[in-house]
């Protein structure tokens, strides 16, 4: 099975409620979707997501890195030779990371159609079912209430309470909702960066005080802050979990060695794909520090590949935040993995088992 091509389109997917994190408020996903063609016939899919304030990826970079590095050396690869494939991928062009993952994600799925197998199976397999939380956008206290019991209702049992806004209200609107949610759902809070160290450890203990249980606590302080992250780690109970502050397997044995997080976030389009996810999850388990897998503002695309991922290494990523699909108006593809609500499944189709995508606005490839 060799490459014969590399397409790329627009894909534009309104979301049932704006996304607004302590970087950022979006209302749809305007994502690339990756096509790679072979001689046999067989179409491997992938998804980049632009999330420009964390990766720094953005439409143009995307199409640049696939269109003008990465796709020229792909195209004549045979998809049996996987390891070289994606060495070729990761070499192309330094950081880019949403671009790669989107090829990378294409070139598993055809490896594991090749062998007539879905991907988790290539992967080490495990048990096709897991849960994901749904995330709470952060809001007014009482709309983010609101949101927090109708997502209890609708079946979720873990919420991923945005903040990071205004200390204050922060605290308050999570004694909010742990108040209107207590013993039904488990939360866990993303600060995306927007608290101090200082700031981070005084919450937590106003929290922690007021007996307000929490799942773990996401990236509390800037990506860089790596001292901090520690300096909050180091003083509070609940775990803390590195998400912008670790893209590589590097970045994640320097930040173990120095104990800065319990937890890490794994996302593709911070890894650059399933390759480094995998190797990540991997250095994680030799340490026993347990991971979550996530995602951007993205389909059930290129979040299929992380669920294949998550459930071939469901003894270390222990948690699971792939609620991009469940925050879409609608799900443009056909086949793949199944999202339902809080519950996922995989199916036994071969590969990610995408059998079509609508909606896709072609694009030109750079320089056309
Ligand atoms: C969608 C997912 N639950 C999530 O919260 N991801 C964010 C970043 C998403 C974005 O801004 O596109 C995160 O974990 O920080
Ligand atoms: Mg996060």
């Amino acid at each position: 099975m060799k490459i014969t091509d590399i397409q790329l389109a627009m894909l534009r997917v309104p979301l049932k409620t704006p996304f607004k994190t302590a970087l950022r408020s979006v209302a749809a996903v305007e994502d690339i979707i990756v096509t790679v063609h072979t001689d046999t016939g067989h179409v491997g899919y992938g998804e980049a997501a632009a999330t420009a304030v964390i990766t720094g990826d953005t439409h143009g970079s995307i199409a640049e890195a696939i269109g003008r590095y990465i796709a020229p050396r792909l195209i004549g690869q045979d998809i049996a030779n996987l390891n070289r494939n994606v060495h070729l991928i990761q070499t192309a062009l330094e950081r880019n990371t949403s671009a790669k993952a989107a090829v990378e994600i294409a070139i598993y799925d055809l490896w594991a159609q090749l062998y007539d197998t879905p991907l988790y199976r290539m992967l080490g397999g495990g048990d096709p079912v897991i849960a994901t939380d749904i995330t709470i956008s952060v809001d007014y206290i009482d709309k983010m209430v609101a949101d927090s019991v109708a997502a209890v209702e609708r079946g979720f049992e873990s919420l991923k309470i945005k903040v990071g806004k205004d200390i204050g209200v922060d605290i308050e609107r999570v004694k909010a909702i742990h108040a209107a949610v207590e013993g039904r759902a488990l939360l866990r809070l993303d600060a995306n960066q927007g608290w101090t160290a200082k700031q981070a450890v005084h919450a937590m203990h106003q929290l922690e005080d007021a007996g307000v249980h929490l799942e773990l606590l996401e990236q509390p302080v800037r990506a860089r802050d790596i001292d901090g992250l520690k300096y909050v780690a180091d003083r509070v109970h609940t775990p803390v979990m590195a998400d912008e502050s670790v893209f590589g397997p590097a970045e994640v044995v320097d930040l173990i060695q120095r104990r800065a997080a319990d937890i890490i976030n794994i996302k593709l389009m911070k890894t650059g794909g399933i390759s480094n996810a995998i190797r990540i999850a991997d250095i994680a388990a030799l340490y026993e520090v347990p991971c979550m897998i996530g995602c951007m503002i993205e389909t059930s695309i290129s979040v299929a590949a992380a669920v294949h991922v998550a459930v071939a290494k469901s003894h270390i990523v222990t948690k699971v935040d792939l609620d991009g699909p469940s925050l879409c108006t609608f799900n443009p593809v056909d086949g793949g993995v199944r999202f339902d609500e809080s519950e996922i499944s995989i199916t036994d189709a071969p590969g990610l088992g995408i059998r079509g995508v609508r909606g896709l606005e072609p694009m030109p490839a750079p320089g056309e």
